[in-house]
Order: structure tokens, then sequence, then C-alpha cells
């Protein structure tokens, strides 16, 4: 786990990389991990991804956001090999990508969360945690062949899983059916499986759903944890709060279109911002508490005021 010096050190250099990023739609960024032009995906006429161009800055927190039917989602499958473009091309880390397989961009180190399927529901936490490691014993022919191979292969991820699992509270709970942890310790499995991958970039989608108050802290924690050890982030969420807290930048999407992109504090400002909100459903309130109670909250606030 970083040090709090080296966490402030990891989001100061962040903040400074991104300091001079134009707060335009599209910005080019001074180091980005993922670069993608023309991504278009259309649904029987609809265009629910437009999207001209979209970099992100390695080492960052960026947070995806925008109102309901927006295209976050069918971006985030795009990108990760889950559905296919109607045109486009991407790259990460300088390799291209687009219209690659789901597998090979999670070999690549693109990995996204998943929520727990009806599958993974019936499978224990630690079977859950190996399903994440992308190479399976059976994937290399010669392992598959040679038994001590893959046994001391398999030994190593299930002693990575178990200190992940230990990381993220969730040791206790190892031999547990998945479908029996609460929300946020769902989401905490959903992280952790991810991060058996060990990937370069992680796509977290909604981390913060369904998460009561005693979890939102340590979900925060652990994202700023990952962005600290040098792994980009990039999340969906409808949280306002978090989406304010925890960022370093800000792409906001709209009808498929990325409409503003910034720091948190100047995107939500932005008028085009609030109108996409407000013209998509009028019950948004851009700093919802609804998430985060009084306790986080402060404990939120001492955080930013010690930056
Ligand atoms: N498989 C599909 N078939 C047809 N239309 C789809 C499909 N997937 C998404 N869409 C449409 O594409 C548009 C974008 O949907 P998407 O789920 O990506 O939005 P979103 O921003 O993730 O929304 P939310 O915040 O509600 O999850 C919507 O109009 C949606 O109805």
């Amino acid at each position: 786990m970083p040090t709090e010096a080296s966490s402030s050190a990891a989001r100061e250099a962040v903040v400074a990389a991104l300091r001079d990023v134009e707060h335009v739609p599209g910005a080019k960024k001074p180091d980005p991990i993922l670069v993608a032009d023309d991504v278009r995906r259309n649904f029987g006429g609809v265009n629910a991804v437009d999207v001209d161009h979209l970099e992100v800055q390695r080492g960052a927190i960026t947070a995806l956001i925008g109102p309901n039917g927006a295209g976050k989602t069918t971006l985030f499958n795009l990108l990760t090999g889950f559905d296919r473009p109607s045109s486009g091309r991407w790259t990460f880390d300088g390799r291209s990508l687009g219209g690659v397989s789901a597998a090979r961009v999670a070999r690549a180190g693109m990995i996204r969360t998943f929520q727990l399927t009806k599958a993974l529901n019936r499978m224990t936490v630690i079977e859950n945690m190996r399903l994440g490691a992308t190479t399976q014993p059976g994937e290399n022919l010669f392992a598959a062949l040679v038994p001590p191979v893959w046994r001391s292969r398999e030994q190593e991820i299930t002693t990575q899983a178990e200190e992940l699992l230990a990381r993220f509270k969730l040791d206790t709970k190892r031999d547990d059916f998945a479908g029996s942890l609460s929300g946020g310790q769902r989401k905490l499995l959903e992280m952790a499986r991810a991060l058996m991958a060990r990937p370069r970039m992680i796509m977290l989608d909604e981390p913060m759903a369904g998460v009561n108050p005693a979890l939102t802290q340590s979900l925060l924690g652990h994202i700023q944890a990952l962005r600290d050890d040098g792994t980009t982030v990039l999340f969906v969420e409808h949280d306002m709060h978090m989406v304010r807290h925890i960022s370093d930048w800000v792409v906001v999407m709209t009808e498929g279109r990325i409409v503003a992109e910034g720091p948190p504090d100047s995107v939500m400002n932005n008028p085009a911002v609030i109108d996409a909100y407000l013209g998509a459903h009028h019950d948004t309130d851009l700093g919802d508490d609804a998430l985060l109670d009084d306790a986080v909250l402060d404990s939120l606030r001492s955080e930013e005021e010690s930056r």
C-alpha cells in the first residue's frame, strides 16, 4: 500500500501533468495511454457512440459521466473488445487494439470490471478471484502438458488471489458464495478480481452503485491507491460526489458524443454539462449527497483540505 506521502506525490504529478491541458472535448494529453479516433457504434439508426477523439492520461483517475443512455457503457464495451464498433480505431499504450477480442485486450493490460452474474454468484469468492487471472495454465500447451508447471502457476494464482482478498478485507469471505456478499463487498470483489490480471488500466463500471456509506470510504481509498501505484483508472459513475472528490479529469458524454472535458470543478460548472443533465432528467442534482453520509463527507473534506 502506498504511504500518504507517495499518495499525494502521485496525485500532484498527475495534476501538474494535466495543468496545461485545454478544457475542451477531445483535448490532447501530455502522456495518453489510450488514444481513440472516430469511434462510432450504431444501433438501428441510433448513434450510441459517436466519438471523434479521446485521450486518457496515463496514471490519472478519469471519470466518464453523462446522463442515462449517453453511450458510456457502449464505449466501455467497444474499447474492451466486448462489442464491435461500426467504425473507429484506438491504441492502448501505442498498440492498436480496435476490433481486437476481449481476451487480447485483457492480455494487453486493459481490464474492466463486471457485475457479478448469476453464475458467478454461485461460485465462491476465491473461485471468482481465480477466474480473474488472464493466463490460465490451459492457455499454454507446453504448460498444460507439464503438470509441475501448471501446478506451480495454479499456486501462484491462488497466492495472488489471497493477497488481494486480504488487501480488500475479503479474506474472511474466501470460501463464501459470492452471492452472499453485501452490495459493497461485491463491488470490492469485482475490483479485486479485475486486479488479478495486473492491469495497466482498469475500467470501473459504476463502482459506487449499491454501496452503503460504511464501505464508500474504503472503495474510494482503494481506487486512489490504484492511481498511487501507477495504474490508470477510467470509471463510469453517476454519483457526482464521488466524481468530484476522486477524479483528476472528467469526460462528459451525451447522445454518444463527448461534449466537455476538464478537471471536476470546471466541468461541473460548465453550462453545457448542466444543460445535458437537466435536459435529460430534471431530478439529477450534480451535488447529490444521497450516497455519502456526513461522516464520510467530513473525512473527504479534511482529506481535500490537507492536499
Ligand atoms: N445492444 C443494444 N441494442 C440496441 N441499442 C442499444 C444497445 N446497447 C445500447 N443501446 C442504446 O445505445 C444508447 C447508449 O446506451 P448506453 O447503455 O451505452 O448508455 P449509458 O450512458 O451507459 O447509460 P446508463 O448511464 O443508463 O448506463 C442508448 O440509446 C441505448 O438504448
